[in-house]
């Protein structure tokens, strides 16, 4: 299983690389790997297991962040509702492209932070407020998944690593706080 200690940090040069495509159809080790990723965002949300395992919670994670340069992300949102059992997106998500996106910013009000960063890097980090993002699934079939609100940010953060971004780089320095004209901000 996934744990901590597989995750590289900032400083990491893989974080900084440009990942590859994945080739399809997928082989057995991508898949088990997707799974595997899955299951640490799955754990670390569990309380029990987060302490068990000395887990940071994550509602994402990209393969380069265990290492693989390679275009696959999993993420795990849960919905708003207490105990609410259902989610609004848990998948795997292999090759994801941004096909579409608003013309609006959005940037999320308590800023953003990320397993491969031990330490807080406070300010805005403004995305697309809304997204169309086309995958494979780990079983190979293609999906189209229209995203807004807190679940576009994550999947941006996420394809950001894919592409050796870091969600700092997108922090204004002079001003972190700074709002453009017509950003939004996600509470
Ligand atoms: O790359 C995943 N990761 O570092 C975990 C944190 C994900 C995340 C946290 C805040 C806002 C968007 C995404
Ligand atoms: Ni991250």
């Amino acid at each position: 299983m996934i744990t901590m200690k597989d995750i590289i940090r900032e400083g990491h040069p893989t974080l900084r690389l440009v990942a590859k495509e994945v080739e399809l159809p997928l082989s057995k080790e991508v898949i088990d790997l997707g799974h595997e990723m899955m299951e640490f965002l799955v754990n670390s949300q569990d309380p029990e297991l987060a302490e068990k395992y000395e887990l940071r919670a994550g509602v994402g994670l990209a393969a380069p962040q265990i290492d693989q340069s390679i275009r696959m992300v999993a993420v795990h949102i849960p919905g708003i509702e207490e105990d609410s059992e259902d989610y609004i997106l848990s998948d795997v998500m292999v090759n994801p492209k941004i096909v579409s996106h608003s013309v609006q910013s959005s940037c999320l009000a308590e800023g953003e932070g990320c397993l491969s960063v031990d330490r807080d890097v406070p300010g805005y980090v403004p995305r697309h407020s809304r997204i169309t993002v086309t995958y494979h699934d780990l079983n190979g079939e293609k999906q189209k998944v229209r995203l807004k609100n807190y679940a576009a940010m994550v999947v941006q953060h996420e394809i950001d690593h894919l592409n050796g971004v870091m969600f700092y780089d997108r922090i204004n320095e002079e001003n972190p706080y700074q709002l453009d004209e017509g950003v939004n901000i996600i509470s």
